[in-house]
């Protein structure tokens, strides 16, 4: 129960609702007692009759419409009593539930980009989702059926103790074993439910993977050997849920076996212990039947509730993990900090904690607002690199990289990630409309600054041309746009921020020269006295900069602007060269 105290802030919230529940509970137990006594009186009254206590018919009579009215009442209280009592304890864990998977989610968001990439998607999901419900569980059903079950157990057996002790030992006895017996089993369940949902998981990852690289698997013609590999997981699920099911079939046939072996126990008893005269009226026999009947699921409730709460404590446990996790980049300045774009690398070394590549060695240069820095390279040179350093996704030395002469820590970070626009290499797009997607950069963004940011990154006149314009919803990851139309969408969606320092990524590679160059034309004019960083492998994209450094292993090997270094030997000049070359013919 260690890892289960964390929700006890959530107890204390809803405090009111569940005391409510609690006392709803045992009026709700009191009203079910009701119905049992009266069956046993009336039984008794008829009894009475027979053998020549009562001699009035109509006494009979009056008693038993007495009986019957005071038993439908009683369950009809009941019955709305109990109603009242799942809408406090399961409205209550419901918005528990909704309450830890805001918790889990707004905690995963701040976490630092090493998380991601430590932990699968698939198990950060699982823990918001299917640890949440199992949490949900202990707050709900095992508290309510605990608190049903403790009610029940006092008010009943206390009762039935008062009216014939020895009947009732004889009638508990084979209780317990019940409640060891469900345990076991839910545990038996639960293990298989576990392998089920594993192979649930496989089976839609699988699935998931298919369907997103279907041009591929189309392609290569390996629809065959897809379907396969499909067919081989659905029958290992297959295989899994028949023995859940095998388990599961045991439940109810071992319930009805325990409450036989009580009811046989309670006629035979209780009929010897009446005719002996030691149970005075008839009516106790039958209304021990109900008792019996009324403690059984209870008792199996013990059982199936030990198992949700150590289910429950085991899902809370890897929900714990990742709230503890303090993410590796923290907010440290709470006044605001707002940003000019002057950025200094200063003999700058970065090496990337999670896999131990040194990225950048000794790297310095200056970018003031108003110019335009690009950087050249081969891949795997550190490029992006220093676009996510100014991001501040991972953190360096504190005299290494400053902006506006601050050291980056220093910086209120809001203010930093709100003042950049970055365009990453993957233009990731969201299944939402185009306008959503630009309107991603600015929420509040009116038509017009949609429409500008779009010109801007030349794709205006790309949407117009859709059937749908700017309300065309875009497939999973933007599947219906073309490479190029991605990445202008991409840049729209950094323009319309309107940030002062830009960072492009390789983002113009899909794009032809001559948008190309328009975009460039565009960015031109908007960067005026903006920090713009352009990371290419064209020499037409970086050609206008102000200054270039050129990138290798990590190291700058050159810098200057594009005149200085296509008249200089070295990288620069051949890649010109080169691209100069594979232009004209
Ligand atoms: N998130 C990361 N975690 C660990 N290592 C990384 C990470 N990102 C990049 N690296 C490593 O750091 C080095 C520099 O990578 P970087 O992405 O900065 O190069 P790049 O010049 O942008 O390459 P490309 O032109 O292919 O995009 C590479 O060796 C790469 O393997």
């Amino acid at each position: 129960m260690k890892e289960l105290k964390y929700l006890n802030k959530y107890f204390l919230k809803y405090k009111g609702r569940l005391l409510l529940g609690v006392f709803i509970t045992v009026i709700a137990t009191v009203f079910k007692l009701v119905v049992p006594m009266k069956v046993g009186d009336s039984v008794t009254s008829v009894k009475q009759y027979l053998n020549g206590e009562i001699s009035s018919i109509s006494v009979v009579e009056q008693q038993l419409l007495i009986n019957i009215l005071l038993l439908l009442g009683a369950a009809l209280l009941s019955a709305f009593f109990t109603f009242m009592m799942r809408q406090t304890f399961i409205v209550v864990s419901r918005y528990v539930e909704y309450d830890l998977k805001n918790e889990v989610f707004r905690h995963y968001e701040k976490l630092h980009l090493g998380f991601y990439k430590q932990n699968r998607t698939g198990d950060l999901m699982n823990r918001i989702s299917e640890d949440v419900s199992k949490v949900r569980m202990y707050v709900g059903p095992a508290l309510m059926y605990s608190i049903t079950t403790i009610t029940l157990f006092v008010v009943v057996i206390s009762y039935m103790f008062y009216k014939a002790p020895v009947l009732t030992w004889y009638a508990i006895a084979p209780l317990p074993i019940l409640s060891i017996a469900i345990y076991r089993l839910s545990v038996l369940i639960n293990r298989r439910t576990t392998i089920v949902q594993q192979y649930l998981s496989k089976l839609t990852t699988f699935t998931q993977e298919s369907f997103s690289g279907i041009a591929v698997i189309k392609a290569y013609g390996i629809e065959s050997r897809t379907n396969t590999n499909f067919e081989e997981l659905a029958e290992g699920s297959k295989v899994k849920n028949i023995d859940l099911a095998k388990v599961q079939a045991l439940f109810f046939p071992l319930m009805m076996l325990l409450i036989g072996v009580s009811n046989i126990l309670v006629i035979y008893i209780g009929g010897t212990r009446y005719i002996n005269g030691q149970i005075a009226e008839f009516g106790t026999i039958v209304e021990f039947l109900i008792y019996v009947n009324m403690l059984t699921w209870p008792v199996a409730v013990v059982g199936w509730v030990t198992s949700m709460v150590q289910q429950a404590e085991a899902s809370q446990k890897r929900i714990n993990e990742f709230l503890k996790t303090e993410p590796d980049i923290q907010n440290l300045v709470s006044e605001s900090t707002p940003i000019n774009g002057l950025i200094e690398f200063n003999k700058l070394s970065f090496t990337y904690p999670d896999t131990g590549i040194t990225a950048l060695k000794d790297v310095s240069f200056t970018v003031k607002p108003g110019e335009t820095l690009a950087i050249i390279g081969n891949t795997g040179s550190g490029k992006s690199t220093i676009l996510e350093l100014i991001g501040r996704l991972y953190d360096v030395e504190e005299n290494m990289l400053k902006i506006d002469s601050k050291a980056i820590k220093n910086l209120n970070l809001d203010n930093l990630r709100d003042s950049i626009g970055y365009v990453p290499q993957d233009a990731f797009l969201f299944s939402d409309t185009l306008r959503n997607n630009i309107r991603f950069g600015k929420e509040n963004a009116v038509e017009e600054e949609v429409i500008e940011a779009a010109k801007n990154a030349a794709v205006h006149k790309n949407i117009i041309g859709f059937s749908k314009g700017y309300d065309t919803v875009l497939g999973e990851r933007g599947i219906s746009l073309s490479g190029g139309q991605k990445q202008r969408v991409s840049i729209a969606r950094a323009l319309i921020k309107d940030p002062q320092i830009l960072l492009f990524d390789d983002c113009l590679s899909a794009v032809d020269t001559e948008t190309e160059e328009e975009i460039l034309q565009n960015l031109y004019k908007i960067s005026k006295n903006k920090t713009t960083l352009i990371v290419s492998h064209r020499i037409s994209s970086v050609k206008n900069a102000n200054k270039i450094i050129v990138l290798e292993n990590g190291k700058i090997i050159q810098n200057g602007t594009h005149n200085e270094l296509v008249n200089s030997e070295g990288y620069y000049k051949e890649l010109y060269a080169k691209q100069l070359l594979e232009k004209e013919m």
